[in-house]
């Protein structure tokens, strides 16, 4: 039988939402994560350090008994922003780091930034203490084409933004582009990216041949073969400017599956048997690690977690639910498209 022990994987972006599908999803989470960056975008969203510690505390108490969890608190970056109160978060260990939206770019976003110019004296207080800025790399302009609006981020607002300001740390989230992925291999200093499960595994056409599939809409949405394909060689690479953030985004199914369906994508539950599945696809099962467990907490500046856990490979596929139930109504689960084999800790 193969097995494979590997420390404790950690989520470096998610979305655990609040309320009823709160307490529905966090334990999908805690049975396989030791942390999460938790994304600030509820309605209304985390703003303060103030929020921020109100929200900590609602997830903790929605973790399952007998659950250990540490979720890493995040501030949704405005125009408006204090920088002291985005100091004072950090320096209580409560704020991990700040995250940019590109007002109106996805989910919940349009409270976010229009004039970049606007939030630098928060971001030069960044640089200046440390704390990274997450971003959600996409323009919203609306003559970019949206397979685009990556590429042309990188290049109009993320490039710019780094040479005013170089020291600031600066996490390009949910890569999803071979743009994306040589833009942060091509950088020395104070840049990093997360990766997605899904789109390590989906391209476009998983949402458009055969009809629209709306659970398997993200944002930013998947793009062509290609970029997959360079999305799996960063990821199985080791490169330690790489690692695992699921993005994984629960919306209820009435809500995706309608007219004008919501962005995203729920993985949390079977993410490890999806990423197992990925790297032993690769020939890369030794460098999972590193994507789930160790560059993360490297580039956060955090120590990995010490418990280890142990993957099992069945020779018969193992079952996921196809939905899981919540307060909230039904969260369809991720469908890789392929029979799972790799069995997590507590699956
Ligand atoms: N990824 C998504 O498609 N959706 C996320 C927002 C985000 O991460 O952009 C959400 O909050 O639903
Ligand atoms: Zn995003
Ligand atoms: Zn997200």
């Amino acid at each position: 039988m193969k097995t494979l022990t590997i420390r404790r994987p950690d989520d470096w972006h998610l979305h655990l939402r609040d309320g009823a599908m709160l307490e529905g999803v966090i334990g999908d989470t805690s049975r396989n994560f030791a942390r999460a960056i938790i994304m600030p975008n509820l309605v209304p969203p985390v703003v303060t350090t103030a929020d921020a510690r109100a929200y900590r505390e609602r997830i903790m108490a929605a973790l399952p008994k007998g659950h250990r969890f540490e979720p890493l608190m995040t501030l949704y970056l405005t125009e408006e922003t204090d920088p002291a109160d985005v100091q004072r978060g950090k320096e209580s260990g409560l704020i991990t780091a700040v995250k940019l939206y590109p007002a109106g770019a996805t989910t919940n976003s349009h409270g976010g930034v229009r004039d970049m110019d606007k939030a630098m004296g928060v971001l030069e207080r960044m640089a200046k203490i440390g704390l990274p800025l997450c971003v959600h790399g996409e323009v919203t302009t609306p003559e970019v084409d949206i397979f685009d609006r990556e590429a042309v981020f990188i290049e109009t607002v993320l490039d710019p933004l780094r040479r005013r300001l170089p020291e600031l740390k600066v996490t390009m989230e949910h890569v999803t582009t071979k743009d994306g992925v040589d833009y942060i291999i091509s950088s020395r200093t104070n840049l990093a990216g997360s990766i997605t499960t899904h789109h390590l595994i989906i391209n476009r056409n998983a949402i458009l041949v055969g009809g629209i599939k709306p659970h398997y809409y993200c944002l930013p949405v998947a793009k062509r073969e290609d970029h997959r394909l360079a999305l799996r060689a960063a990821a199985t690479s080791g490169d330690p400017r790489f690692f695992l953030g699921t993005d994984s985004a629960p919306h209820v199914d009435p809500l995706k599956e309608c007219a004008c369906g919501c962005a995203g994508i729920y993985t949390s539950i079977n993410t490890v048997s999806c990423l197992a599945h990925v790297f032993e696809e690769e020939g890369a099962l030794d460098r999972l690690e590193a994507f789930t467990s160790l560059n993360g907490p490297a580039w956060y500046g955090l120590a990995p977690n010490e418990e280890r856990i142990t993957l099992v490979r069945r020779e018969a596929p193992i079952s996921f639910p196809k939905k899981i139930e919540t307060g909230a109504g039904p969260v369809t689960v991720f469908d890789p498209m392929f029979p799972l084999h790799w069995e997590g800790a507590d699956a």
